[in-house]
């Protein structure tokens, strides 16, 4: 029997007048690698960053990990966030470490048993490695994020835009160091993107979040067998500018 790693129900979060979620239900199983998807603004990284436990809601239930987080004390929230990876969209963070020497801190961090020459090798990161985090390029930062959230072989993945500023090798690369996670460790991968070629080829199901809710929650596979072509036409019917 799958279990579940996320249950959402009747989700709803307002910025001030702004309603952005009013009503969402969504529930992630082990194993699952799920594509949230939605037009700019519709509230996909505010669902995400709730899903992570680091922003507040206004009603519903969030449970991650069989943990309803809006009743956890400090010390439940920690042993929760201890089990979830997050990247959020291109950060600026450790300005003054080079990539393998952050790599090695996050290592020690996670008490990860995963070989720093492997990760540098999967990820391409050779060239890079003595190079200061902030003297890298856009897409390598957002290349050695990725890499850090793999350091602590999480439960639950959750990644917003990973692929957005990859070139398509890196974008091939994390995608098969995504199917690979979730295929070796059995872990749930939660992530946003504009790109609906990803959702096609990689999800196994997805979440259209629109007008504050989950207008459609289903397996890829249900959709295109319902009459679309493609994940980007089935996006273009049902979502209007
Ligand atoms: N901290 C905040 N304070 C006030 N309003 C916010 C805040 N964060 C997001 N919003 C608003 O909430 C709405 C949803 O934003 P969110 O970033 O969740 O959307 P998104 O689907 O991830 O968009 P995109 O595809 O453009 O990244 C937008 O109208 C945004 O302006």
């Amino acid at each position: 029997m799958a279990v579940n790693i996320v249950n959402v129900n009747n989700l709803k979060k307002s910025y001030g007048t702004n309603i952005v979620l009013q009503g969402l239900n969504f529930q992630a199983r082990e194993g699952e690698v799920i594509g949230v998807i939605g037009k700019n603004g519709a509230g996909k990284s505010t669902f995400l960053e709730i899903l992570m436990t680091i922003k507040q809601y206004d009603a519903g239930t969030v449970v991650v990990l069989d943990e309803n987080i809006k009743s956890l004390s400090t010390s439940q929230l920690e042993s929760v966030r201890k089990q979830i990876s997050v990247v959020l969209q291109p950060t600026q963070f450790y300005k003054n470490l080079k990539v393998e020497e952050l790599l090695k801190l996050f290592k020690g961090y996670y008490k990860s048993t995963i070989d720093i020459k492997q990760i540098i090798s999967d990820f391409k990161l050779e060239p890079h490695r003595k190079k200061y985090f902030d003297k890298l390029s856009g897409g390598w930062k957002q290349i050695v994020s990725l890499a850090i959230a793999f350091l602590s072989e999480p439960k639950l993945l959750i990644l917003d835009e990973p692929t957005t500023g990859l070139d398509p090798h890196m974008r091939n690369i994390l995608w098969s160091y995504i199917t690979d996670y979730n295929k070796r460790t059995g872990g749930t991968v939660i992530l946003t993107t504009h790109n609906m070629d990803e959702i096609e080829l990689y999800c196994d199901k997805v979440m259209l979040i629109n007008n504050g809710v989950n207008e459609i929650f289903d397996t890829t596979e249900n959709i295109l067998t319902s009459g679309y072509k493609s994940i980007n036409e089935f996006y273009l019917t049902k979502v209007s500018i």
